[in-house]
């Protein structure tokens, strides 16, 4: 067993050894490193190839037409290419956007730079189940709607939004609809030709593929237009200028051809272990579930641990790694955002931590996983005054703390 434990599987994935392995042969003298924009020569061309071979299988896995994808540096920047795309192209049409409160921060920061630009932007409030209410949605659409952005599963919880409604909502305002499906591409099935979706982002590293390369779906009928961020060259059909990194295609083509063949085996393990340790770990006194075990996704459990610290959690629990909040906030210590906007109260979300698994999560790691965390609970609160506290019945709410 490695130590530690890998278990942030959300933050992001090993490389397969297949893909890894695949990529090597696109780097070097004696494989395919042609530049794929180089029209007038051999190396150019079978570069151009194996880049509509990966397109190909991206498509697969998705359910799109490979013309629809346009490569990018990962989900982050399909983000933005995304909501500013439609933004700045569709702005005579309507200046306001909506979206969620529980959105990955690549969405939120992209939204708010568009409100400092003179966009208005309604940040949507889940309900307490962490799902969007499509009234509350269709409430907030007005003449000036131009786009709605909503993530299909979310990185910290899991939880999985009702994108096909969502999609028939934005669809019959005719309104572009937006999908981060960064943490569920390859976990959950989505097949795009059933959906009203026009722009879905994804990312190759958290589905077994390197990091550095992701994309964004443009649907091609009923035709998307946006503004291009970055110029120059004309590439990915002048969405998106700049050389296509061809190994990290490859790469990405191949693990999305692997994530299609093992989607279903992989739903299964995940879900089994997922269950296995929040079944070890619910009997655990003050213990609060923020994910959702059978609407969630499979790989994500958040947990909340009252009276504890997350931060002191994670310093305790040496031989695991695991986040507190999603990795990209953890960083700051305040609480996290998604879980406040679920309405769980600030002590909650403080001692929350994410339990991410994998394709390469054991048996074993999990019932590690599970006696460690017992063992350390049980540690930590012998040492706390609040949990000594609550213990003999004080009503923690009732005391008046002295800030001075
Ligand atoms: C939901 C979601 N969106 C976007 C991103 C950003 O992805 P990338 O690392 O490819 O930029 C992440 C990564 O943490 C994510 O979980």
């Amino acid at each position: 067993m490695k130590n530690p434990i890998y278990l942030d599987y959300a933050a992001t994935t090993p490389v397969e050894f297949k893909v890894a392995k695949k990529m090597m042969n696109y780097l070097t003298i004696d494989g395919i490193f042609g530049n794929p924009a180089s029209r007038s020569h051999k190396f150019g061309w079978e570069a151009e190839e194996v880049i509509d071979i990966a397109r190909n299988e991206i498509s697969e896995l998705i359910g799109s037409d490979s013309r629809e994808i346009v490569f990018t540096s990962g989900a982050t920047e399909a983000n933005n290419l995304a909501i500013k795309g439609i933004a700045f192209f569709h702005r005579k049409k309507g200046n306001h956007i909506i979206t969620s409160k529980t959105e990955h921060k690549s969405v939120l920061d992209a939204c708010r730079y568009l409100e400092s630009v003179g966009f208005s932007v309604t940040y949507l409030t889940p309900k307490n189940n962490g799902i969007i209410d499509l009234n509350d949605l269709k409430k907030n659409i007005n003449k000036n709607t131009i786009l709605v952005s909503i993530m299909h599963v979310n990185n910290e919880t899991g939880i999985i939004q009702d994108i096909t409604n969502i999609s028939k909502i934005c669809r019959s305002h005719d309104i572009f609809f937006h999908v981060d499906a960064t943490q569920s591409v390859g976990k959950i099935a989505i097949n795009l030709k059933n959906l009203f979706v026009d722009l879905m982002s994804f990312s190759a590293h958290k589905i077994y593929g390197p990091k550095g390369i992701g994309g964004l779906y443009v649907r091609r009928k009923p035709r998307v237009r946006l503004s291009a961020l970055s110029h120059g060259g004309g590439h990915e059909r002048g969405m998106r200028a700049g050389t296509l990194p061809v190994h990290q295609i490859v790469g990405m083509g191949e693990s999305f051809k692997l994530a299609r063949k093992k989607i279903n085996d992989d739903f299964i393990h995940l879900t089994n272990l997922r269950n296995d340790l929040w079944n070890g770990i619910k009997n655990i006194e003050e213990v609060y579930l923020n994910s959702d075990l059978k609407q969630g996704a499979p790989h994500i459990l958040n947990v909340s641990f009252n009276y504890i610290e997350g931060e002191s959690l994670i310093m305790a629990l040496k031989d695991l790694a695991i986040s507190s909040g999603s990795a990209c906030t953890s960083s700051s210590l305040e609480p996290s955002y998604v879980l406040r906007a679920l309405g769980i109260k600030d002590e909650l979300a403080h001692s929350s931590i994410r339990f991410s698994i994998g394709r390469f999560t054991t048996k074993e790691e999990i019932q590690h996983t599970v006696k460690s965390v017992h063992k350390s609970i049980h540690r930590l609160r012998a040492l706390s005054p609040l949990w000594e506290m609550f213990k003999s019945g004080v009503d923690l709410n009732s005391i008046e703390w002295d800030h001075t």
